[in-house]
């Protein structure tokens, strides 16, 4: 975790107000954003489509100027910052982009040279510089090749390579991992947290993903019309989010509660009452769910669920089958209850519709879902390009 609690980048108030469409229209691209992006974690700021990601991270390194309010970055405030005196601020500062932006007509060796070229560095100090940054990205047998002949995910390490070529101390990453396949991406997003631990560089996420977030970031900020809706620790965002969008998108993320649709599946296959309980590192853990159901005389059967890693913590979900005598079942959700969140789905006989701590909304644009259901015993594979969610159906006797 990151050591350090100062905020190396902090918003008062920044507004970014673009000129509209019609005669006198604006958008409110940033709408007096307060937030302090600490030294040296990473930091996720997600949203849909024109929530103005791009544009808050943008004002970091002054590509954008705010309009109102101002952006202080170690120390320095950017807002009446001459361009000749921004120009150390963004010496400090790298970025890579969706798109990779490298020169086609430079090897990857000359790509990563480039910003040590303009920063006036010698000859060798440079060649030896590119050699250790080709070194840390993985790309030294690459160095006399041109862009057009690697992949995506290659072209991405010259991207860090070239932003990290002047020893920032921040690193953007606007979108960059949108562009790659599923494996590129564990790759890219590997090796970011690599720059972040091993270099100590601050890095400031953009993305539309809840996955890249759950896997790498620290901290995260949820973006919605220009205004942060919500802030907070990556752990504590996910197990409870407090905004719709936010939920929405951690919907996306975490695919391990089952959508009503499955819910009707498991209730023709399973009569007992089924409870959906959330599982983390502090409660809710497969053992105290097994001795709570012991000592209350309940049989527990795993019909359904997944645990993953968020920011490198176990979170997530089993839906379980109870079956016992009279009160039994109810008095072991009551004891759940008092160590984790429990979703109460009742029997078939007795279905009952829930909306607790853990019952999310179904993701809007999430086409994929959470896995259907198999035979009783069927194990499914790990879900997503992310890994590290397992699938249980059937049954699992706890
Ligand atoms: N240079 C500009 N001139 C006018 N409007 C702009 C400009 N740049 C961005 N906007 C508008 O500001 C809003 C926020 O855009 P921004 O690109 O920051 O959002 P985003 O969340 O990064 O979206 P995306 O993921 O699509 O890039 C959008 O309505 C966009 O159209």
């Amino acid at each position: 975790m990151p050591a350090a609690t100062s905020g190396i980048i902090r918003f008062q108030g920044a507004t970014k107000v673009f000129p509209g469409r019609g005669k006198g229209a604006e958008v409110r691209a940033v709408d007096e954003v307060t937030l302090d992006i600490r030294e040296g974690e990473i930091f996720g700021v997600i949203g849909q489509s024109g929530a103005g990601k791009s544009t808050l991270v943008r004002l970091i390194n002054a590509l954008e100027r705010t309009t109102g309010g101002d952006v202080v970055v170690d120390g320095v405030a950017l807002g009446s910052l001459s361009e000749a005196r921004l120009r150390p601020v963004r010496a400090g500062i790298g970025m890579v982009f969706q798109q990779f932006n490298l020169l086609s007509s430079r090897t990857v060796s000359g790509n990563i040279a480039y910003p040590l070229e303009v920063a006036g560095w010698p000859r060798a100090k440079r060649d030896a510089r590119v050699a250790e940054l080709l070194d840390f990205v993985g790309l030294a047998d690459k160095a006399g090749v041109y862009p057009s002949t690697l992949s995506g995910g290659q072209k991405q390490r010259v991207g860090i390579a070239r932003a990290l070529a002047t020893n920032p101390r921040i690193l953007l990453a606007d979108e960059a991992t949108s562009a790659l396949d599923p494996e590129t991406t564990r790759d890219v997003l590997d090796l970011l947290q690599r720059v972040n631990r091993e270099l100590g560089i601050t890095v400031v996420v953009i993305t539309h993903e809840m996955d890249v977030v759950r896997s790498i970031c620290h901290r995260v900020a949820v973006m919605e019309r220009g205004r942060v809706v919500e802030v907070g620790e990556a752990y504590q965002v996910f197990s409870s989010p407090r905004h719709d969008t936010t939920r929405r998108f951690v919907a996306t993320a975490l695919r391990d509660r089952p959508s009503p649709e499955v819910l009707a599946r498991l209730r023709t296959r399973h009569t007992g009452h089924i409870v959906t309980v959330g599982v983390d590192e502090v409660a809710g853990s497969s053992a105290v769910l097994t001795r709570t159901l012991r000592e209350h005389g309940v049989d527990g059967t795993v019909v359904f669920g997944g645990i993953t890693e968020v920011a490198e913590r176990p979170y997530g979900s089993l839906t379980v089958e109870l079956v016992g005598d009279g009160g039994s079942v109810e008095a072991a959700v009551a004891a759940l209850r008092a160590v984790t969140w429990v979703d109460d789905h009742g029997t078939a006989a007795d279905p009952r519709e829930v909306r607790g701590v853990g019952q999310q909304d179904a993701p809007d644009a999430d086409p994929v879902g959470p896995p259907d259901p198999g035979a009783p015993g069927e194990r499914l594979p790990g879900n997503g390009p992310f890994g590290g969610q397992t699938w249980l159906t059937g049954g699992i006797d706890l």
